[in-house]
């Protein structure tokens, strides 16, 4: 699913209206009553339903919703937030309607106008929406602030009012912090950001059948997946296939205190459709893993507990590792950073052909050896989580830049990235970002990461496209982890959870 900016969504209006067609109140109208369905799916018809209406079209949908919700019965209250002496055509179309079957239409013009709210309130919030184009200030943030003071249940129509849709706040903007966003047709850019978390709440899109073919031709490099489209990514299997058919891959993990990470990502890559999979261990991981793995081979390093991993020619690792012998190699996952395994890695990336998955600590040598990245196979997954990414390129001062950051080091490096967090973002080499879709906060435990690692080995070694894997790698992994929530609930969730709650269906 794409994410449009706001003047996509501006053009994507007026194609609906001009392509459909429809008249913009009638547009305005389908948009209240999908807003509707949803309200009185989920609160009873005895809520004390407070509504707040800006002057533009996301006040004019408040004072449809306010129509629609009335007709319905609810106890509604309408405050109309006199902020302009100008407001657009269908809001004014949309009062004078509201004003023929109520007389409860409120105007606050200054705070002493501002209602109290009390703690069983559901509040609705259209004040202001994409249009937004300046700091909120003066009524409107006092009424903003009185709404996020007060106990009541908050519901922002279409986007939270102050938020920005496709650009940064500044810290000192006063926005409301809403439980629910519905918001209309596509997600914003701004509800994929850490730092707008308490602006979004939980939030969900309503379809109101907006102009598809307009979407389907808007250039856009961000992207949201869906269900639907991460299914399609999925190779099928024939009837004839062999272990062969699925490659063969080479773990490069663990060292000495954490043959878990190797276990880990061993067990992942396994549980993801991998034909054969070799793991590289420290000798002090070789009973560990051939007890705890045993469908893996395994080949144990030389070295004592810091080495794992194929030394260079020349180098006194395990001579008997040729990485042509193997699909593709995923490295990281409890490596360390001893001198001895910064030259191996150092010694093996220009000796590869094929695309790679780097995670964990052979980003943190990258990292501080940033002119090995040069020597990266194009298009090679890494999977940084935010302060990994920092190590590699620099501090950013919002998401925003850090998008920029992201992008632009993908396409430097011709590499896929994997920005793991809430929305793990997955930038490629072309200068896309698809945003995942999947997970919930059980996952940041320890182990999840090699988890992760593992499935992207698996995915490369069967032949996916490596921009095909990360987007499905990273959301089979979230759906594993939303599965392991749902049966035993976040808490007390892991790695081992996800992995047994992998399925490739
Ligand atoms: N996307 C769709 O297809 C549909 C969207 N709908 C709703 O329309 C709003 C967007 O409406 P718009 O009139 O463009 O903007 P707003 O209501 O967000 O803002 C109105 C107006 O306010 C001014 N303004 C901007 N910033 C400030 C500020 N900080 N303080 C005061 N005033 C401000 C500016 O002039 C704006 O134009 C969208 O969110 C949906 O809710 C349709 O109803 C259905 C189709
Ligand atoms: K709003």
């Amino acid at each position: 699913m794409k994410i449009l900016n706001v003047d996509q969504i501006r053009s994507l209006d007026q194609s609906t209206i001009q392509h459909e067609p429809i008249a913009p109140i009638n547009l305005m109208e389908r948009a209240a009553l999908t807003f509707v369905d949803w309200f009185v799916d989920h609160f009873p018809s005895t809520t004390k339903t407070k509504i707040f209406c800006g002057l533009g079209n996301n006040g004019g949908d408040g004072l449809a919703i306010a129509r629609l919700l009335l007709e319905r019965e609810y106890p509604v209250d309408i405050f109309v937030v006199r902020y302009a002496p100008r407001e657009s055509d269908d809001f004014m179309h949309n009062h004078r309607r509201l004003k023929l079957v109520t007389e409860r239409v409120h105007y606050i013009e200054s705070t002493t106008d501002i209602p109290a709210i009390r703690h069983h309130d559901v509040v609705i919030d259209a004040i202001l929406g994409s249009g937004l184009s300046r700091p909120t200030e003066g009524i409107v943030s006092d009424t903003i602030k009185a709404i996020n003071r007060a106990p009541a249940t908050v519901i922002s129509v279409d986007i939270a009012s102050g938020l920005y849709t496709d650009q940064p706040n500044s810290p000192t903007d006063v926005i409301i912090e809403p439980d629910y966003t519905l918001s209309f047709q596509l997600p914003k850019l701004a509800f994929m950001l850490p730092k707008n978390e308490p602006y979004v709440g939980d939030w969900q899109l309503l379809d109101i059948r907006l102009h598809k073919r307009f979407i389907d031709l808007a250039p856009t490099p961000y992207y949201f997946t869906q269900p639907d489209e991460a299914r399609l990514l999925l190779h099928k299997r024939k009837r004839f296939s062999n272990k062969g058919t699925f490659g063969h891959a080479l773990l490069l993990v663990g060292s000495y205190g954490k043959i878990g990470a190797a276990v880990l990502a061993a067990r992942a890559c396994l549980r993801s459709g991998v034909g054969l999979l070799t793991v590289q261990v420290p000798q002090c991981g070789y009973t560990i893993l051939q007890t705890s793995v045993p469908e893996a081979m395994c080949s144990p390093d030389r070295h004592q507990n810091v080495l794992t991993g194929t030394a260079p020619a020349g180098h006194p690792g395990n001579e008997s590792i040729d990485p042509s012998d193997y699909s593709t190699i995923g490295i990281g996952p409890g490596i360390g950073k001893a001198p001895e395994t910064l030259a191996m890695l150092k010694g093996l990336l220009p000796t590869l052909k094929k695309p790679i998955v780097v995670d964990a600590d052979a980003l943190n040598l990258l990292a501080e050896n940033r002119e090995a990245l040069a020597n990266l196979p194009k298009n090679s997954i890494l999977t940084p989580h935010p302060k990994e990414f920092e190590r590699l390129t620099k501090k950013w001062n919002d998401d925003y830049e850090k998008l920029t950051i992201l992008r632009d080091f993908a396409k430097k490096y011709q590499v896929v990235v994997i920005l793991k967090g809430a929305h793990s973002a997955v930038a490629t080499p072309g200068g896309d970002i698809h945003f995942n879709s999947t997970g919930n906060p059980g996952l940041s435990t320890g182990g999840t990461g090699d988890v992760l690692t593992g499935i992207l080995t698996a995915l490369l070694a069967q032949g996916y496209d490596p921009v095909e894997a990360a987007v499905l790698g990273v959301f089979s992994h979230g759906l594993a982890g939303d599965r392991v929530a749902q049966q035993r609930g976040p808490i007390g969730m892991t790695a081992s959870d996800v992995i047994d709650a992998l399925r490739w269906e």
